[in-house]
């Protein structure tokens, strides 16, 4: 095929749904196994004529092969995972009335084995308020026991959050695993937690940008694979966090194959944050 053909084009001509041709086409562009002049657009090139081909076929190499061929000296397994601190300007979070000793100052929800706030600890052990994991029962178990200056809660999706007024709602690497729906209802259980004049959300996660390295194109597609999950471009993280009542007031990203932190206060509140 010569010429240009876009998302809608190209679910019509293969019969596919046109959301997984979004999805996918990134991957394959970035493989390079066709070009992308624009966002949604694709076009056939030499490597496409090539693996069109039914003798082609062999030459494909798998994703691992061609990641290195492609990306060289780069995967998800050999970058360091960031910390969220070390992306996020933490001053943002002192000077607003709290932290107090007693106050609650961040609460990682859904946070695994309480890392997040273990390694914020030793990065920060002077900073005052109070540090709370959540997640499911058997995790919360298995942390309790490892880290006793961090106060554990159990908390399953959809419960109303019972911690109210923190400085700092956290979720790293969570709202990648679920689709709209439930972030939203997440969102929205956090929303009504949140002291109106200080509270915020900060959001740990991968930030789609079909034009990048294979590294991030290819963890979206990834994410389709093992589930319900979906990793945002900065258009749909807006659309979500302001469809539950949320405004994006910063996102702090070092390297676009890797994690971005976002910032969000209700929509409702006066000024930068
Ligand atoms: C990808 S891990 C993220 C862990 C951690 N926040 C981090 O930054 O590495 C997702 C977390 O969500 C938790 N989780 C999964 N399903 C859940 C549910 N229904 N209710 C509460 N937590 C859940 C898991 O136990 C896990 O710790």
């Amino acid at each position: 095929v010569s010429g240009s053909l876009c998302v809608a084009q190209l679910a019509d001509g293969t019969g596919a749904d046109r959301d997984f041709i979004a999805h996918i086409m990134p991957v394959v562009s970035s493989l390079g196994f066709c070009s992308s002049s624009a966002q949604d657009v694709y076009s056939a090139n030499e490597m496409t004529a090539v693996v069109a081909q039914i003798v082609g076929n062999n030459q494909v190499s798998s994703l691992h092969n061609t990641k290195r061929t492609l990306d060289p000296g780069r995967s998800l397994h050999q970058n360091r995972k960031m910390r969220w601190f070390e992306l996020y300007p933490i001053g943002r979070l002192l000077g607003h009335g709290v932290p107090y000793n007693d106050t609650i100052f961040l609460v990682d929800i859904y946070g695994g084995q309480c890392d997040n706030l273990r390694t914020f600890k030793a990065r920060f052990p002077y900073l005052p308020g109070r540090m709370v994991l959540q997640d499911i029962p058997v995790v919360v178990e298995g942390a309790s026991s490892s880290e006793s200056r961090i106060e554990v809660m159990s908390h399953i999706l959809f419960d109303p959050q019972a911690l109210k007024g923190a400085r700092a709602y956290l979720f790293g690497s969570v709202f990648q695993n679920w689709p709209d729906h439930i972030c939203r209802q997440i969102l929205r259980n956090t929303i009504a937690a949140m002291a109106s004049d200080h509270s915020c959300i900060l959001i740990m996660d991968f930030l789609h940008d079909p034009n990048s390295c294979f590294n991030q194109t290819s963890y979206g597609f990834r994410m389709d694979s093992i589930g319900a999950g979906v990793v945002r471009t900065e258009v749909q993280w807006k659309d979500l966090l302001s469809s539950a009542g949320l405004r994006i007031t910063g996102i702090w990203n070092q390297d676009p194959g890797m994690e971005t932190l976002i910032e969000g206060v209700p929509a409702g509140r006066d000024g930068a944050r």
